[in-house]
């Protein structure tokens, strides 16, 4: 049984903020939005969890190993260098839909994402002592991206394509399964899983595959953290490359 641990960020009144006085250039925000991201990256991933950008105003990270204090360090430090601010909320399940859920709930709770009196919220339950066995971590791939799309299609064509897969799998995933997939760059897709079976995987790379005629193969790990489970992942990944086949398990 898996324990996977959440933790929703939300920018504080981020809204309000982009448009006053009045609205800001976009590439400023651009560019706040993706130094935040590379910060929290950094401090997530040195206590070897993983975050993912999302919709950059809200962002979902897997922090199994990262407690109450680190969670206060990080909204001190994002508070003493960003001229925003932002809210945690922490939540703990065996299906990562649920944890994100109760995250979700503990700043919801505390006021509107869109509110000057709520700052900095931290509300959540921690997972302490994350065992071996508590996270899975699947890492898609599209086969031969490079072959199909990349060397032969220009830019947004190719990106229509991917896109459309990843969006066919998040859907997927989320309802058979209540897992989170994120997109992460080139033909990538990382999904917070519970216990899938061989079958199950199986079963949604045929379904994105008839959906979005998108080919997709799978590595899984386990582990105590995101890193563990999901440097596991990335090994399975190399194996279905070496075996030729869509899904392999570290
Ligand atoms: N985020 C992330 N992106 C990766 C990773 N590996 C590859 N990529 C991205 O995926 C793109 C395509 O690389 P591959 O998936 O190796 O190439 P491919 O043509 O699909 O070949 P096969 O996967 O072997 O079928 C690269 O340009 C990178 O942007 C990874 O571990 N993480």
């Amino acid at each position: 049984m898996t324990a996977t641990q959440l933790t929703l960020i939300q920018i504080d009144n981020y809204g309000p903020w982009t448009v006053t006085p009045e609205p800001r250039r976009e590439m400023d925000l651009q560019t706040l939005q993706s130094r935040l991201f590379a910060d929290l990256a950094q401090f997530v991933g040195s206590r070897d969890g993983y975050v993912f950008f999302t919709r950059f105003d809200n962002m979902v990270a897997a922090t199994n190993g990262l407690d109450r204090t680190d969670h206060a360090l990080l909204q001190e430090s994002i508070g003493n260098r960003y001229p925003v601010t932002i809210s945690l909320g922490v939540g703990v399940d065996e299906v990562p839909i649920e944890a994100l859920e109760t995250a979700t709930e503990r700043v919801q709770d505390a006021g509107s994402a869109q509110s000057a009196d709520r700052a900095e919220v931290l509300g959540g339950e921690f997972h302490e002592d994350s065992g071996d066995g508590d996270l899975r971590i699947a890492h898609f791939d599209v086969n031969d991206a490079t072959g199909k799309y990349t060397d032969r299609l220009n830019e947004f064509d190719t990106f229509i394509e991917i896109e459309q897969g990843y969006a066919s799998l998040m859907r997927y995933m989320r309802e058979a399964h209540g897992a989170l997939s994120f997109f992460v760059g080139g033909d990538n897709i990382i999904a917070i899983c519970p216990d899938l079976s061989v079958e199950e995987y199986h079963d949604a790379i045929d379904h994105v595959a008839e959906e979005a005629g998108v080919q997709l193969k799978v590595g899984v790990g386990r582990g105590a953290t995101a890193h563990e489970a999901g440097i596991g992942a990335k090994h399975a990944l190399e194996d279905c490359r070496y075996e030729g086949t869509l899904v392999e398990f570290a």
